[in-house]
């Protein structure tokens, strides 16, 4: 609870107001079957239409007072509620922006998506409904008890036996219904994150011609969640008419025996409406209450899943960071025996025992087979991932020394995976340097080799992109990505295969533009074909998480039997085309 306080502390007045004014209805709810009864004992059997009159005044007066109450009531408990949830939702979305990649990569997209929405809906639903019957429900179930004692203690005895059964409903309710709350949350989850998937990869499921798996995978998840519902909301539809039933019973066993006593002259005609109003107020109350309950078990479930995203430790951070106010001036890289593993504890090194410099200026190209660590190496220099062995060093400061703001604005990194945002080229570019004049973004698409298609779009830099650039073709993306990157002027250039999408031709020009534009910047290439890095100063051969072999291209093609591999069968495949 203490961890929530700072979202009701703003809101105090709202969240003390909400419960205070709903009492107004309490009041009401207490003295109106008193006064009804008035008016048939005494208005009615007297025929006296001044006392009706009278007393039916002060009823509409009470009657006004609980209207007002009732809507003041209603907003504060809404104002608080949503205030909370929009806090907190604002605090959690905070949160897994800090995430580590490691972090990111134990919570699924989807997951997330229904943390920061559902969930949270389910606890602002929950609050609401708290505060507006926190004092309500048992003021009226209190308040009920006591005016029906106060006016038959026979009767009240019919309660002692309804009350203690329906408490046992409820309690029996309510274990039952919180784990299928807590599967139906995650059901919830698996669909968002199937959805999510399915929609992002459009494309290629059109491409491969999956609709149909793909809407069968739907179908399957659909129905699961659907299934779970239905099993959670069984619980839901058997309390209210468990409730009603048991409130009927109640209410004829009393009319019953209270007919009973006003034929032997023992009780008023108006004192047995009354009692039946306040019968039917105490269970309505143990009713509500129980709604309360039921809804509080969900949003438990809820709660439980929010703290999940509140409790992750951030794996990666700079709090202890040494060097905080170190900036990155040269961009000199170096890898001193570096270890790398994804999980953690396990026998498998994806990096081993990586030794290698990187001089300021010096342009190194990575080569290796798929999945042989290519981007797992370069991603430990902006600390994308830590290394557990070993030290990466940039401008001979341990990274983990720099503050991550620091360290990260000098160094750019374009993806494997080019991500464009919607809005604007020109808004996209700025993404690297949001001070950026229209000149800088021209110089660093030219470098880039992307301002000639820019210039021949109608709408030049201000064409809008669509949803993750889909309105340009691959090579174009990678482009404007590199051109992005570019406006970063970083110290440290690192593109990861950024230019698999564009011709030869066209990768030349951008290498040597950047032998101008990027002449103090170091530049790691990782590329597939020899072409993109057989110019660079050093290159680096990974195999398996090993280097084995690292020169210029003349010294590797002497040294590195893999780097030949890689040569010849690159050099055969393109004579095979060319033949
Ligand atoms: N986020 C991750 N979690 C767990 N394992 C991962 C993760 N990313 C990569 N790996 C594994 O680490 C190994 C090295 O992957 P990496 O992406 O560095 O290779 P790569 O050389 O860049 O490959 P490619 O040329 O295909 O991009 C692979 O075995 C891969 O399965």
């Amino acid at each position: 609870m203490k961890r929530y306080w700072r979202y009701i502390k703003p809101y105090l007045s709202a969240f003390i107001l909400a419960p205070l004014l709903m009492l107004t209805e309490v009041f009401g709810e207490i003295l109106l079957p008193k006064l009804t009864s008035m008016i048939i004992n005494n208005g009615v059997a007297d025929r006296d239409v001044g006392y009706i009159m009278r007393v039916g005044g002060v009823m509409i007066f009470i009657a006004v007072i609980m209207a007002a109450g009732g809507i003041g009531g209603s907003y504060f408990s809404s104002k608080a509620s949503i205030c909370f949830s929009t806090d907190l939702r604002k605090d959690i979305f905070h949160k897994v922006q800090q995430f580590s990649f490691k972090n990111i990569d134990d919570f699924s997209t989807g997951s997330l998506v229904t943390r920061l929405t559902n969930d949270i809906q389910q606890i602002q639903n929950v609050i609401m409904l708290s505060l507006r019957l926190m004092f309500r429900a048992p003021g009226m179930l209190v308040g009920g008890l006591i005016m029906a004692y106060l006016m038959n203690r026979q009767l009240v005895l019919i309660l002692l036996v309804v009350i203690p059964l329906l408490l046992l409903a409820i309690f029996v309710i309510l274990k039952a219904a919180f784990p299928r709350f807590e599967a139906m949350q995650k059901k919830i989850d698996r669909l968002n994150s199937g959805v999510q998937e399915a929609l992002t990869n459009v494309r290629v499921i059109k491409s491969f011609v999956r609709e149909d798996y793909e809407a069968e995978k739907f179908k399957k998840t659909n129905r699961e969640l659907k299934e779970g519902s239905l099993e959670a909301m069984k619980i839901v539809i058997a309390t209210m008419p468990v409730m009603m039933l048991a409130m009927n019973i109640t209410t004829i066993a009393v009319v019953w025996y209270g007919g009973n006593l006003i034929i032997a002259g023992k009780m008023p005609v108006g004192d047995l409406t009354a009692f039946t109003i306040y019968i039917i107020q105490i269970l309505m109350s143990l009713m509500l209450l129980s709604m309360v309950f039921l809804q509080a078990s969900r949003a438990m479930a809820s709660l439980k899943r929010v703290n999940e995203i509140l409790d992750t430790e951030i794996d990666l951070t700079d709090d202890h960071s040494a060097n905080k106010s170190a900036m990155v001036t040269k961009g000199k890289v170096e890898f001193r025996d570096v270890s790398f593993q994804y999980a953690k504890g396990t026998e498998e090194m994806v990096l081993k025992k990586i030794n290698f410099t990187a001089e300021q200026g010096e342009t190194i190209g990575i080569i290796g087979s798929t999945g042989s660590g290519k981007t797992s190496l370069v991603q430990l220099i902006p600390r994308l991932y830590d290394a557990d062995q070993g030290q990466v060093l940039v401008d001979g400061i341990d990274v983990k020394d720099y503050s991550i703001k620091n360290l990260r604005e000098s160094v750019a990194m374009v993806l494997q995976q080019n991500v464009l945002f919607s809005g604007t080229i020109a808004e996209n570019l700025r993404w690297g340097d949001e001070n950026a004049t229209m000149e800088d973004l021209i110089a660093m698409a030219e470098s880039a080799q992307a301002h000639g298609f820019v210039s021949s779009f109608t709408d030049g830099y201000d064409t809008d992109l669509g949803h993750g650039g889909s309105n340009v073709s691959g090579g174009q993306k990678q482009r404007l990505c590199i051109a992005r990157a570019l406006l970063k002027r970083p110290k440290i250039l690192i593109l990861d295969d950024s230019t698999s999408a564009v011709d030869t031709a066209t990768e030349t020009k951008i290498r040597e533009c950047f032998q101008t534009t990027l002449k103090d910047t170091t530049k790691f290439i990782i590329a597939q074909r020899i072409s993109s890095v057989e110019n660079a100063d050093k290159i680096i051969v990974l195999d398996e998480g090993e280097i084995v072999g690292m020169g210029s291209h003349e010294e590797l093609m002497q040294s590195c039997e893999a780097y030949q591999e890689i040569y010849y069968s690159q050099r055969d495949r393109k004579e095979e085309v060319g033949a």
